[in-house]
């Protein structure tokens, strides 16, 4: 196996924009030399990456990789050198969940659980089925244009109406929203990110002051109801909620459903397959989520104690990513793991996540997928890419796995 350019000088590889570009090139040879690697992100961050399944999920379950963001910003300072861009920390849109370990971690997640079940995201499938049908027909007006993009007519604006809608959130400020969550997830730039957070915190400030006014029967109102027992949510907390679950909803399921249809495009059996018979739009969500799913690498932790991983030690107070898209990809967990292929079995992928911060969206997120693949299928049977098989881009961002656009013809 060839060895891995884009080195640092000390020889440490970096996820710089040709990893971002094909990061499962870079995952094999990850994979083949250790069961946990030290890397630099573009900001010259050092930081080890997790690659294999089998150690991939024990990190994700195992409570000595830390969350708490308080901790992260020691293990954080002490990891960079004085002249690194330093990420910006505001205790408005970091003191959330997916930032913190139990018992904060357990209080904060049982406030939005209940909203997530499968049975109270079923409640939404009708209006999710509008939201698509309105959608495609608007991009069925504009096929006769020929090419339209499908993540900003269809992918995009699909889960973010369902998000706001849930949350009771207008969508006045949709572009500057898209902006500041594209901003807040990129990671290439940190002045950039932490502007972007602190203009969508503003916001959210002042969104909570006006629907404190005017309560409606939606989740902001019943998290703000939950805020007036701070032991319960403080103000940061109810705002950093927010925060984390727009983000999730602007940056994520759209890519589950644009990869999905790239998937497609290029792998012209399976959509034959899928087209012949809808049953198997689940698995081809699934297979999407194992393939290519919307999150790389997982958000940061660092580690509590030295701790072992394989013959690997980690010691204390250093940062770790665990490779989503690599774990995914694993042969030893599956077989011809590098093929697209709907009707294998994808138990056990690790794309939401796994352990105490799986993803609180992934019973709405499969559900907005379906419904949108489904109906897109439905709908534009002969879809096709309008640019060539290898020419799309994706986004900088080591966490996110998404497009930059995706260019189709609907047929
Ligand atoms: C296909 C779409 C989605 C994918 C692939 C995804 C993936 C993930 C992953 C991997 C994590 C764990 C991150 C880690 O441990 O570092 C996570 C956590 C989370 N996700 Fe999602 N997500 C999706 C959609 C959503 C949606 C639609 C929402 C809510 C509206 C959501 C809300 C959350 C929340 C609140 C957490 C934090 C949970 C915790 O810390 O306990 N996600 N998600």
């Amino acid at each position: 196996m060839s060895t891995i350019e884009h080195t640092t000088p000390a020889g440490l590889p970096v996820l710089d924009d040709e990893f971002v570009q094909d990061p499962h090139v870079r995952n094999a040879q990850l994979r083949a030399e250790a069961p946990a690697r030290k890397v630099v992100t573009v900001t010259g961050m050092p930081v080890w990456v997790i690659t294999r399944y089998a150690e991939a999920r024990a990190v994700l379950a195992d409570a000595r990789f830390s969350k708490d963001y308080r901790g992260m910003r020691a293990a954080m300072e002490a990891s960079m050198s004085s002249d690194s861009p330093r990420p910006g920390f505001d205790d408005a849109v970091q003191a959330h969940m997916l930032n913190m370990d139990p018992p904060d971690h357990t209080r904060l997640r049982k406030l939005v659980v209940k909203a997530f079940t499968a049975r109270r995201v079923e409640a939404l499938r009708p209006r999710i089925e509008e939201i698509t049908t309105e959608l495609l027909e608007s991009m069925a007006a504009r096929a006769g244009e020929g090419e339209v993009d499908l993540l900003d007519e269809f992918a995009f604006p699909l889960p973010i109406r369902v998000i706001c809608e849930l949350l009771g959130i207008p969508e006045d400020r949709r572009d500057d929203f898209r902006e500041w969550s594209n901003a807040a997830v990129a990671g290439r730039d940190p002045e950039a990110a932490r502007v972007a957070s602190e203009q969508m915190a503003a916001y959210l400030v002042e969104l909570v002051e006006r629907k404190r006014r005017e309560p409606a029967d939606d989740l902001l109102t019943g998290l703000i109801e939950a805020g007036e027992d701070t032991d319960r949510l403080g103000e940061n907390e109810l705002v950093a909620m927010v925060f984390l679950l727009l983000i999730a909803g602007h940056e994520t399921t759209v890519n589950l459903i644009g990869n999905g249809v790239l998937a497609l495009l290029r792998n012209p059996e399976q959509f034959a397959a899928v087209r012949a018979d809808h049953e198997r739009v689940p698995g081809l969500v699934e297979e999407t989520l194992r393939y290519e799913g919307p999150v790389n690498l997982a958000t940061l932790r660092f580690t509590s104690e030295t701790v072992a991983v394989g013959e690997v030690e980690i010691p204390e107070g250093e940062l770790v990513l665990v490779s989503l898209s690599s774990a995914n990809r694993d042969e030893d967990k599956y077989a011809d793991a590098q093929e697209f292929d709907v009707d294998r079995s994808t138990a056990g992928h690790l794309a939401f996540g796994h352990g105490i911060h799986f993803c609180v969206g992934a019973p709405l997120a499969r559900l907005e997928a379906q419904i949108a693949l489904r109906r897109l299928i439905e709908r534009f049977p002969d879809l096709s890419l309008a640019v060539g098989d290898d020419d799309v881009r994706w986004r900088f961002s080591t966490l996110m796995r998404g497009l930059e656009t995706l260019p189709v013809r609907p047929g």
